[in-house]
């Protein structure tokens, strides 16, 4: 098979706080839902209407600590006072089965899969502008305002860091999004 129509195995979907990856990635799912998306662990409470195993799995300080001692996160980081990780093992099962893997993860953890595995691809959610982002993360309503500027700090990082990624897709239009994610994905 030609290297070109190869699929790619394992995608990385990174973007600042609010920009809308869990939208994107929950449309995409509707209409696709063989797309496998990792569950990561956090020390996050969980939000009004998050479900443990299904939006996260929610585990405490001590909890999380464990999992970085016993090798079980394939990644990790500290976000914006609270740390949150991808499970290893569930992961290399989905690829070792031949299966697309997506990851909904932040810069540091999009850095680390590219060190220790390179042939993963890496995009980059970007907002169609700096106004409509911090409208969206205020919008959403889940964060307190000292929160809110935490994770807007974050994103200005975040934003310089576009180059370092494969593709950028800027979401404008959720559909329009997912359906190029899943193009590039090789899942439609
Ligand atoms: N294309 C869009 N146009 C307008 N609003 C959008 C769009 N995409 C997402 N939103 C809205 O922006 C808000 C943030 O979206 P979402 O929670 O998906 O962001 P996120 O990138 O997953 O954030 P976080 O990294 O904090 O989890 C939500 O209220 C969502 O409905
Ligand atoms: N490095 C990792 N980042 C992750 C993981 N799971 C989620 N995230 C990112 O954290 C922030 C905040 O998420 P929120 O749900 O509290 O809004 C966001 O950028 C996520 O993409 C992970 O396993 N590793």
């Amino acid at each position: 098979m030609a290297a070109h129509s190869a699929r790619p195995r394992l995608t990385v979907l990174s973007g600042p706080s609010g920009v809308g990856k869990s939208t994107v990635v929950a449309h995409m799912r509707k209409e696709h839902p063989e797309v496998w998306l990792s569950v990561s662990a956090t020390t996050r409470r969980p939000r009004p209407g998050e479900r443990d195993g299904v939006h996260y799995f929610f585990v405490d300080d001590g909890e999380f600590d464990k999992l970085i001692a016993n090798g079980e996160l394939l990644e990790w980081a500290e976000f914006a006072g609270n740390r949150y990780g991808t499970p290893r093992e569930a992961v290399m099962d989905r690829l070792g089965a031949g299966e697309p893997v997506l990851l909904e993860i932040d810069l540091q953890g999009a850095r680390q899969i590219r060190e220790s595995m390179p042939e993963a691809q890496l995009v980059f959610l970007a907002p169609p502008s700096w106004e409509e982002l911090v409208r969206r993360l205020t919008g959403r309503g889940t964060e307190a305002p000292e929160v809110i500027e935490r994770r807007l700090e974050a994103a200005r990082t975040e934003l310089a860091a576009e180059s370092e990624f494969d593709t950028t897709l800027v979401n404008t239009s959720v559909e329009d999004v997912a359906n190029e994610l899943l193009a590039l994905m090789r899942v439609a």
